[in-house]
């Protein structure tokens, strides 16, 4: 029997689930999941013709980032003033066009960052300014006094939980008392903002998701109706997945109900606003947009309450990658990332979509392969279409968009270690030093490079690639050496060449004069008298380096008895690198 190496982790013994056929050898785990109950007893899924799986996503929605509150409120550390000035400023040069400021009744920091959009020119005039609140008189209150004096667009955000366990064991009401405290809160907001042209409504049923369908309909349209809500004042209705709990399918039937059965549908704008908690998120936003939603609220890169906000930046740029504009500008990445990580104190996972340090990077042999393959035909693809590359479509296997879109250069695309094959290391050594390594060689090379990464365990860059590269293809002369070329020369005979050669051959200087013959073949023929013959299979050359630094590099595929093997001769010329190439296949011919 094998020991367990887990010892607080017990193997499955349990009995093969009732009717699991012969080739599914799970069992039964100890995993308590009686628990918890099944979920379509705790959600009650409307029936109703469902239209959104059929539907498709040809537009980006109201984006409506929630970093300063929703985010914000989900931090360890919560943003200081600079912090949050810094992100608000980042969302406007994004081109966000509604962003939820914060709650200005919970701390003075959120009002007094209330107070320098009123009171500075932070906020462009088209930029709609989201504020916060609960249904509690004094709070609206608060809430209402800190919007005094912006000019922008304001709405005044009202949210009370909906769901059965929240009604009974949070707020401890029924479902009718807690329709008049929403009712109540709505007309407070009437009262202290009622006037304010500037200022819309929204109202968020939290925990919709969990809520009886026919009950937060019927709430969202009093609300509707409370506040008048018109196609040139339109309220917005916040459907919030405030806690993950069904599959995305079940959040888009509930969506296509509420948008389907509301009243003055003209006059509401759908909001949507999914958390993270199955880790679905993304999808329950993109079916409730297919389902009728026409707003989402969530944070850029995901921060939030537990497993976070639905991430608007990877719902966007999965827009821009099937050929949607997202509306928003991502087109340096990076400096957003920085900016939101310095915001939040949080790191951004090196597996983000999108964003993450290697979401463009790989390391395997066959992605890589396919990637060089990829930016091969779309380089021959622009060329031959007449277009720059940025405007040809992108085919390019493994890389969902090209990394340029957001700013990223090609760099980090490819990584080698021990997972890497020829294509990925060809593709190194070319984008790094200019080399273009024949095929046969690549194959060779790749052997040598995984003896390395087998015997480092770790990553190979570019330079070390090089490195082992000279160790093994670039052999020099040492004193040992039996031979060594002391000098040539190519002159020109009435068209003809005349190559001579000088050879130490063991201490003794052997010259010799060839012609109507290649310089190669001239010293491959008098390395031959000597005893030292060199079969030159194939001759390549390439360069390394580029510009007027470059040298040249000369490859030669070289046949002995014992088979096939790879030298380079490296020199300021073809020549010298040629002939640098020759005796290196010398060398080793001669051990
Ligand atoms: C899903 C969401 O993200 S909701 C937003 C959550 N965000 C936050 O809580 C961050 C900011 N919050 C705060 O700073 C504080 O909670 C405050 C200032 C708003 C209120 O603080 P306190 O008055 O001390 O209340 P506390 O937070 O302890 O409890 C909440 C009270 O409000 C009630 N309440 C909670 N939500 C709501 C609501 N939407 N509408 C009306 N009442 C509510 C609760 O039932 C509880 O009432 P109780 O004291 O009678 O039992
Ligand atoms: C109240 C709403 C908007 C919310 O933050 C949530 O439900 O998560």
């Amino acid at each position: 029997m094998i020991q367990p190496s887990f010892p607080h982790i017990s193997t499955p013994t349990g009995a093969v689930p009732a009717g699991a056929p012969a080739w599914n050898q799970q069992r039964h785990s100890q995993m308590p999941s009686h628990r918890y109950a099944d979920v379509y007893s705790r959600v009650e899924v409307p029936t109703i013709e469902r239209d959104w799986p059929t539907k498709r996503l040809t537009a980006a929605p109201l984006w409506v980032p929630v970093d300063l509150r929703d985010g914000n409120q989900a931090l360890a550390e919560p943003m200081d003033p600079a912090r949050k000035q810094r992100f608000f400023e980042l969302m406007v040069a994004m081109g966000y066009k509604e962003i939820e400021v914060g709650y200005p009744s919970a701390s003075q920091t959120d009002y007094d960052f209330v107070r320098l959009i009123a009171d500075t020119n932070i906020a462009p005039n088209d930029v709609t300014i989201v504020v916060f609140t609960p249904a509690r008189r004094e709070l609206i209150e608060r809430t209402v006094a800190a919007i005094q004096g912006i000019s922008n667009p304001v709405v005044i955000h009202l949210y009370t939980a909906t769901a059965p366990t929240w009604r009974s064991m949070v707020l401890g009401y029924g479902q009718e008392d807690l329709k008049q405290l929403i009712l109540s809160g709505g007309r407070d907001v009437l009262e202290f903002a009622g006037d304010m042209k500037n200022v819309r409504f929204e109202f968020s049923p939290e925990v919709f998701n969990l809520t009886e369908p026919d009950y937060v309909l019927d709430v969202c349209n009093s609300m509707t109706e409370l506040w008048d809500a018109r196609p040139e004042r339109p309220v917005i209705l916040n459907l919030p997945a405030t806690v993950e709990i069904a599959t995305p399918n079940v959040y888009a039937d509930q969506i296509e109900y509420m948008h389907k059965n509301l009243a003055r549908r003209d006059s509401v704008i759908l909001s949507v606003h999914p958390h993270n908690d199955r880790g679905t998120g993304i999808a329950c936003a993109e079916l409730a947009i297919l389902a009728g939603a026409q707003r989402v609220e969530g944070c850029i890169f995901g921060n939030g309450e537990r497993t976070g906000n639905v991430d608007i930046a990877t719902l966007a740029l999965n827009l821009h990658a099937q050929g949607v504009d997202p509306m928003i500008d991502f087109s340096d990445i990076d400096e957003i990332r920085r900016t939101v990580e310095y915001c939040n104190r949080l790191e951004v996972h090196p597996r983000h979509p999108y964003v993450g340090d290697l979401v463009h990077t790989a390391f395997s042999g066959t992605h890589q392969d396919a990637i060089k393959k990829g930016f091969i035909e779309h380089r021959a693809r622009a060329q031959a279409e007449g277009r720059p590359e940025r405007e040809v479509e992108w085919k390019v296997p493994y890389l969902p968009i090209d990394p340029a879109d957001i700013g990223r250069s090609y760099d980090a695309v490819i990584r080698v270690n021990s997972q890497s094959g020829k294509g990925g290391i060809a593709y190194l050594l070319e984008s790094e030093y200019g080399i273009e390594l024949p095929r046969r060689l690549q194959i060779d090379f790749a052997r040598h490079v995984q003896r390395h990464t087998d015997a480092t365990g770790s990553e190979v860059t570019a330079t070390g690639l090089w490195s082992v590269f000279q160790q093994v293809y670039l052999q020099r002369d040492t004193q040992e050496s039996r031979i060594a070329l002391t000098s040539y020369q190519i002159s020109d005979l009435e068209g003809e060449a005349r190559v001579e050669l000088v050879l130490d051959v063991a201490g003794q200087q052997h010259t010799s004069s060839h012609d109507g013959v290649g310089p190669v073949e001239a010293l491959a023929s008098v390395l031959a008298v000597h005893g030292i013959p060199v079969d030159i299979v194939a001759l390549h050359q390439t360069s390394v380096g580029v510009g007027s630094d470059s040298e040249a590099l000369t490859l030669l595929e070289v046949r002995t008895e014992e088979g096939i093997f790879w030298v380079a001769g490296q020199g300021r010329s073809v020549l010298a690198a040629s002939m640098s190439a020759v005796m290196s296949a010398a060398l080793r011919c001669s051990v």
